[in-house]
Order: structure tokens, then C-alpha cells, then sequence
């Protein structure tokens, strides 16, 4: 069996294949403040004849609010409002205002472990397969009967297996790698499939740059990013869950089935830059080399954590952000931001002319604040680069790695940053 097909086995009470359809029990369901009220509604009508309107575990239910915080309008404040209530009403004591990035915080606060099968209302929730467990997105309405019964029905999907190796060369990372993979299978190449990442190279990433690669598998189309827990799994789990011991069963059997396995060799991969406006736009950056910036994005799930900006701040180093150009850096999560600070680097930004915001999702979708003008060009560390995604139909967003931020944001353009 797969990771995938362990999972659901144990989530649906029976042995069962790639291809099966099954009702399986929720572990964990996550929403936030822009899919959540629906849900909530859903949820209401779903118990409109019922006496008791309860969800099936408030103790397993998370609410974050992430993308409109501080509340940037009237609907976001009646938004959090509601959804404010609702918790308090059902019990539900995971919920919290400023915490940060839905995605960043499922994990950190330890509501993430291998073997999991976990929903959330957001299409990044394919990042806490970093964990080794199965979490995939779903839509209000799904998750209004997950409140209400702690079940969804699946196809068990078959998996893809990416099997990478090699040592990455200075300056090249998971973000690379994984831009290159979505290049390389395209936007629908794992449509309805787990991914599941393996290989040396995975092996050796920490937590923080497994999530980059486990977060954008929707970007290829993935129901899932998994990669297998391990003692780089257990050892982050054990700083959340002091006596979690890891679990050998959550990993695929040697003679798992997958529907097709793709290896790759990085070691002589470039930096890679997902050009306007689609995410397998991938070209290596010496071909996009000079594109002139307006602004530059560090942040989001997808590399928003203490690692990467601290790539950010090493790699600028005393030098200013160049003239003409928007340096605007939001860590992932408050432990995030309390990292950045006590490591000084808050000032070293403030100095060089950047701005760091309080966590939130900020820019990623052009929905609160930091967006993009008509014809404005914007480099970014997140996840997707849609036409009008960050804020005006008539902008343009490359996404790249933190480094090849930092080195473009030293010099305005998009920039090489194996140069610097
Ligand atoms: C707002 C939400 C529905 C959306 C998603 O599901 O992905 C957002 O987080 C995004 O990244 O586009
Ligand atoms: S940071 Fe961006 S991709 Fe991640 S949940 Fe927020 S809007 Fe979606």
C-alpha cells in the first residue's frame, strides 16, 4: 500500500486500493475567515431540524483567521464576528485572531501528525502532507458536513511518486525544485492524485522546506504532497508533543503501487522563476534575468517561515533595498515573526527600506493590503501567479525562491542569486 491507501484504510475502518470510493472519519478539519462563515451557514442549515445544533468534536475543529486580518473592511470584521461566535457557541477552543497563516499554524501548533487524514476549506491544505499526513482542501459545503458528522466521502487516489535526488547547488532550494516539477508535469500532471515526494534530497530537507514542496501540489493538480515522516519529522513533532514517538507504519510499502514514478536529478538545477500567468510557467532565472520590479513579496505558506527570511536578511546583508522598488516581508506566523525579531533582522529590514507586516496572508491573493497597480510588476515567495492574483487584472507576478527575492530586491530587477 501507499501512504495514501494506509490512511484511508484506517480512516474508512477497511482495507482499500487506489480507485475505491470510501466515507472516512476526519481527524482534523480546518477553516478560516473566508471560507468559514459558509461553512458555518452550511452547517445551520444541515441541523435545522435538530435539536441539539452541535458539531461532531469541537476539540478537533481549528479556526484560523488569516486572510483579512486586522480586519481590512466591514465584511471581514462581520466575518470574524460570526465566526467568533460560532466557536464560542460550540465549544470550539481552537481558534484564534492573529495567530498567523492557516497553514503554518495547523503544524506548528501541533495539529498535524503522520497518518492523519485532515480537511481544510483552503486549497493549500496539501501542505501538512510535509508531515506525513493525508490533508487535502475542500469546499465550504463539504466542510459544513464535516462539522456535522466528522465524515466526507473520497476516491482513494492513486499516487504519483516523485523521487528526487542529488545536492542542490548554493542558492537553490526546495522552492526551486518544486517550480521545476510543475514545470515539468504541468498544472493538471497529478490532477486527483497524491503526490508523494521522495529521495535523497527530500530526505535531507528540514520541515520548513518540506512544506514549500508539500503546499504547492495543488499547484500541479495533487489531491496531496506526502512525504514520509521520519526522525527530522519526529524530532519537529517532539518540540510541539514531547512524547510523540514516530510511527514506522505511515510510509509506503516497497511494493506500493504507484501510477507512475518520475525521477529527477537537481544538482545541476538553476534557480527557477514561474513567470505570468500561469504557476508552470517555469524557466530558469538567466532567462528572466533583468525583468524590472515594482514589488517584491516575502511571505505566505509557502515560504514565509523564520528559514526563509532569514535567507533574506543574510543575503542582503547592510545593503539597502535598491531605489524604485517594495520590499514587503510578512512572516507566516507570530512564533515566525518573534523568530525574525529576536534574530535582529526586523531592524536590518527597516533599515534597508523594507517593510515587514504583523502575519497574515497580506498580498498572496490581493486581498488586503499590498496589492498591485495596472502594469505593475511583482516578484513573490508564494504560491501563485494568476493574472490579477495580487491585485490589478493588468499586473504581472513571477514567483521564485526567498533568494532570488533578496538578490532582486538589491537591485530592482529580477536578479540571479547565485551572483550575489
Ligand atoms: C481564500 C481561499 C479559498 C484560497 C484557497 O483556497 O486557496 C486562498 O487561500 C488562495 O490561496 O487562493
Ligand atoms: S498565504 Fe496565500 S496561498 Fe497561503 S492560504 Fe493565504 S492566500 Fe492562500
Amino acid at each position: 500500500m501507499t501512504i495514501s491507501e494506509k490512511i484511508f484504510s484506517k480512516a474508512s475502518g477497511k482495507a482499500v486500493k487506489a480507485g475505491e470510493f470510501v466515507m472516512a472519519d476526519i481527524d482534523r478539519a480546518m477553516t478560516h475567515d473566508i471560507t468559514g462563515p459558509l461553512a458555518v451557514e452550511g452547517f445551520y442549515e444541515i441541523m435545522r431540524d435538530k435539536e441539539e445544533k452541535k458539531v461532531w468534536d469541537p476539540s478537533k475543529i481549528v479556526i484560523v483567521f488569516d486572510h483579512q486580518v486586522p480586519a481590512d473592511s466591514l465584511n471581514a470584521a462581520a466575518n470574524h464576528i460570526m465566526l467568533r461566535k460560532f466557536a464560542r457557541e460550540q465549544g470550539i477552543i481552537n481558534y484564534d485572531v492573529y495567530e498567523g497563516v492557516c497553514h503554518q499554524v495547523m503544524p506548528e501548533k501541533g495539529h498535524v501528525m503522520p497518518g492523519d487524514l485532515i480537511v481544510g476549506s483552503d486549497s493549500h491544505t496539501c501542505a501538512y502532507g510535509a508531515l506525513g499526513a493525508f490533508s487535502t482542501g475542500i469546499g465550504s459545503t463539504d466542510m459544513a458536513a464535516v462539522f456535522a458528522s466528522g465524515k466526507l466521502w473520497f476516491k482513494v487516489p492513486e499516487t504519483i511518486k516523485f523521487e528526487v535526488n542529488g545536492k542542490f547547488q548554493k542558492h537553490v532550494y526546495s522552492k526551486d525544485m518544486i517550480l521545476h516539477l510543475i514545470g515539468d508535469v504541468g498544472v493538471e500532471g497529478a490532477r486527483y492524485k497524491a503526490a508523494e515526494y521522495a529521495g535523497s534530497t527530500v530526505r535531507e530537507m528540514p520541515i520548513s522546506e518540506r512544506m514549500t514542496v508539500s503546499n504547492m501540489a495543488i499547484e500541479m493538480g495533487g489531491k496531496a504532497g506526502i512525504i514520509e515522516a521520519d526522525s527530522i519529522t519526529e524530532k519537529y513533532l517532539q518540540e510541539r508533543i514531547p512524547d510523540f514517538e514516530l510511527d514506522p507504519y505511515w510510509k509506503s510499502d516497497e511494493d506500493a503501487v504507484y501510477s507512475e514514478v518520475k525521477n529527477y536529478d537537481v544538482s545541476k538545477l538553476e534557480p527557477q522563476v514561474a513567470c505570468p500567468h500561469n504557476v508552470d510557467n517555469v524557466k530558469p532565472v538567466t532567462e528572466v534575468e533583468g525583468t524590472k520590479l515594482d514589488q517584491i513579496f516575502v511571505g505566505s505558506c509557502t515560504n514565509g517561515r523564520f528559514e526563509d527570511i532569514e535567507v533574506v536578511a543574510k543575503m542582503m546583508g547592510d545593503e539597502p533595498v535598491a531605489k524604485d522598488v517594495r520590499l514587503l516581508i510578512i512572516p507566516a506566523s507570530r512564533t515566525e515573526y518573534m523568530k525574525v525579531l529576536k534574530a535582529g533582522y526586523i531592524e536590518q529590514f527597516m533599515e534597508a527600506g523594507a517593510i515587514v507586516e504583523s502575519p497574515c496572508c497580506g498580498p498572496c491573493m490581493g486581498g488586503s493590503f499590498g496589492l498591485l497597480g495596472n502594469g505593475e510588476v511583482g516578484l513573490a515567495t508564494s504560491n501563485r501567479n494568476f493574472k490579477g492574483r495580487e491585485g490589478s487584472p493588468q499586473s504581472f507576478v513571477y514567483l521564485s525562491s526567498p533568494a532570488t527575492a533578496a538578490a532582486s530586491a538589491l537591485t530592482g530587477e529580477i536578479t540571479d542569486p547565485r551572483k550575489v
